[in-house]
Formats: C-alpha cells, sequence, structure tokens
C-alpha cells in the first residue's frame, strides 16, 4: 500500500511553504498527502498580508476524518497559530496515535509575520515537542524556545540536548539562518551528534524552506525509513529545492519542488 502522509498546518496561498509546500513535497516523494488546515493566510514572496486562525474544532474535524478512515503512516505540524490549536492537535495526535510525528515550530515567516502567538510557546513545549519523533527548530525558533543565544557550536549541543529533556525523540537544529559558510543541520537523538552539511547557496528564492524539509522527513518516514536516514535524505531533497530555484514573485521566491526528482532521474 502507498505511505500516507499527514499535514496539520497552515495555507499558504502563494503556494510556497505551509500546506502546499508539505503536499507538493508529499507528492514528489511518491506517498499519499493529506492535510488539516489550522489557518488560512493571504501570503506571496513578498510577505504575509494577513493571517486567519480557523477554531481549534476544525483542525480536530479534519484529523477525526482522515484518522478514522484512510489512516496515516507519519504525521508533521507546521503553523499552529494559537495556544488553542496547539493544545487541541496534541491531543488528537495522542487519541489517533498519529506517529511517527515531526514538529516544526513554525513562529515567525521569513518576511518577519508572527505566525505563532506568543501564549503558545510554553503551551508547545509542554504539549507537543514531548510526542515528537524528530522537533526541526530553525536557529530563531530554537534560540526562543530554550531561552539560549546560539552563535557556536557548543550551545547548538546544549540547546539541542535541551529538547530531548523535554521529550522529543530526535532533535535537527537547522542551519538556513546562521553565518556560515555551509548551510550546516545539528542533529541529535540523545546519543550521538551529527552535522548534515551542504553548499549555503547565495538565493534569495528560501520561502518554504523549513515546511519543505520537515514534510520530506515526514515523507521519508511514512516509507519506513529510521529518523536519520529520513532527515538525511530529505536534506537531499531541501538542497536541490534550493540550488535549482524557480524565479517567481518579487520577494523571496519558492523552492523548486520538483528537483530532486528531475535530478534523480536524469542520472
Ligand atoms: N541558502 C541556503 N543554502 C543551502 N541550504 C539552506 C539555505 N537556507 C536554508 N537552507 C537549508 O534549508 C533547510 C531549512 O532551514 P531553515 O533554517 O531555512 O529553516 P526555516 O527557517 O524553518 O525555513 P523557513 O524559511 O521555511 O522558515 C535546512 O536544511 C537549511 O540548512
Ligand atoms: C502557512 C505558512 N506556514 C509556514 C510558513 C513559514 O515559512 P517561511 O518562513 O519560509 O515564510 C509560512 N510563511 N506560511
Amino acid at each position: 500500500m502507498i505511505a500516507r502522509t499527514l499535514t496539520i498546518a497552515g495555507s499558504d496561498s502563494g503556494g510556497g511553504a505551509g500546506i502546499q509546500a508539505d503536499i507538493k513535497t508529499f507528492q514528489e516523494l511518491e506517498t499519499f498527502g493529506m492535510s488539516a488546515i489550522t489557518a488560512i493566510t493571504a501570503q506571496n514572496t513578498l510577505g504575509v498580508q494577513k493571517v486567519y486562525p480557523l477554531a481549534p474544532e476544525a483542525a480536530a474535524e479534519q484529523i477525526h476524518s482522515v484518522a478514522t478512515d484512510l489512516g496515516v503512516d507519519a504525521t508533521k505540524t507546521g503553523m499552529l497559530a494559537t495556544a488553542d490549536i496547539v493544545k487541541t492537535v496534541a491531543q488528537k495526535i495522542r487519541e489517533f496515535g498519529l506517529f511517527p510525528l515531526v514538529v516544526d515550530p513554525v513562529m515567525v515567516s521569513t518576511s518577519g509575520h508572527v505566525l505563532l502567538d506568543e501564549d503558545a510557546r510554553i503551551v508547545y513545549k509542554k504539549e507537543l515537542i514531548p510526542l515528537a519523533s524528530v522537533v526541526t527548530p530553525n536557529l530563531p525558533e530554537a534560540e526562543v524556545l530554550t531561552g539560549l543565544s546560539l552563535a557556536d557550536p557548543d550551545s547548538r549541543r546544549q540547546a539541542a540536548r535541551m529538547f530531548v529533556e523535554w521529550g522529543a525523540k530526535a532533535v535537527v537544529i537547522k542551519g538556513g539562518h546562521g553565518n556560515e559558510s555551509t548551510a550546516d543541520d545539528l542533529y541529535y537523538d540523545g546519543e550521538e551528534f551529527s552535522v548534515l552539511s551542504a553548499p549555503r547557496f547565495d538565493t534569495k528564492q528560501t520561502h518554504g524552506t523549513g515546511c519543505t524539509f520537515s514534510a520530506a522527513i515526514t515523507a521519508f518516514l511514512a516509507k519506513g525509513a529510521s529518523t536519520y536516514d529520513a532527515v538525511k535524505q530529505a536534506k537531499e531533497f531541501i538542497t536541490a529545492a534550493i540550488s535549482h530555484p524557480l524565479n517567481l514573485g518579487r520577494g523571496h521566491g519558492p523552492t523548486n519542488h520538483f528537483a530532486y526528482r528531475h535530478r534523480r532521474e536524469n542520472r
């Protein structure tokens, strides 16, 4: 049977991030993608013009519909908007056993728009991170959640240990926002640290990189990969997507979700 993937996240009308990036990634990686929408954004490459969070029950009903009929092999969470949605989503994940679970703690868009209410952060740590098979904060998100300044490798390792202490089985602290010459992501599973490294491309077309990366991890997990292998292959997917830009829009353009498959087909 085809592997079934579920994203619980916000809609990006511009198609580069959120639910749309997730479904494209699920499809490219030959899984059957499904969605529970938590918020609707009016958004393009220039920024987020408007956010409409949905009622928590709307997310709960969508998860119920999918889980009680089609079934789910791996799940991810993205933009959850409010503390009440975070609580409800965590409860539904527990109720339906929607594991393995990738938690992408989306807080602020590339363009600087707040996508998670401040009072949701505590709930996140208490309710959602402990359920995660892997949690994928970027550097600013990891700084907000741990309260540490993450300018050097030692502090990043300390932050990674904190996520595992809170109950996540593994963590990837993504280095996209760092200023090193390579885009290095730090992986930790409670036992070993590894650095997943890729060239840093000098590009503005990075809208949706985090969503795409976490969706790719979810797809590889749904197909049976170990967490580390899923993260490693997802890093190849996102590196291909960033390095073959589509040049759309006038701001931070989307990544290229076709690139990984095209590269494999042309080998
Ligand atoms: N310019 C770049 N060149 C190469 N890889 C990059 C670049 N920017 C980000 N990445 C990679 O993309 C992935 C997502 O990382 P990033 O830190 O951008 O996440 P994010 O901030 O959550 O993304 P988003 O833009 O969706 O919010 C990571 O594997 C990171 O290393
Ligand atoms: C619905 C939604 N989810 C997530 C992001 C984060 O992506 P980015 O940081 O690349 O803007 C976003 N902009 N919109």
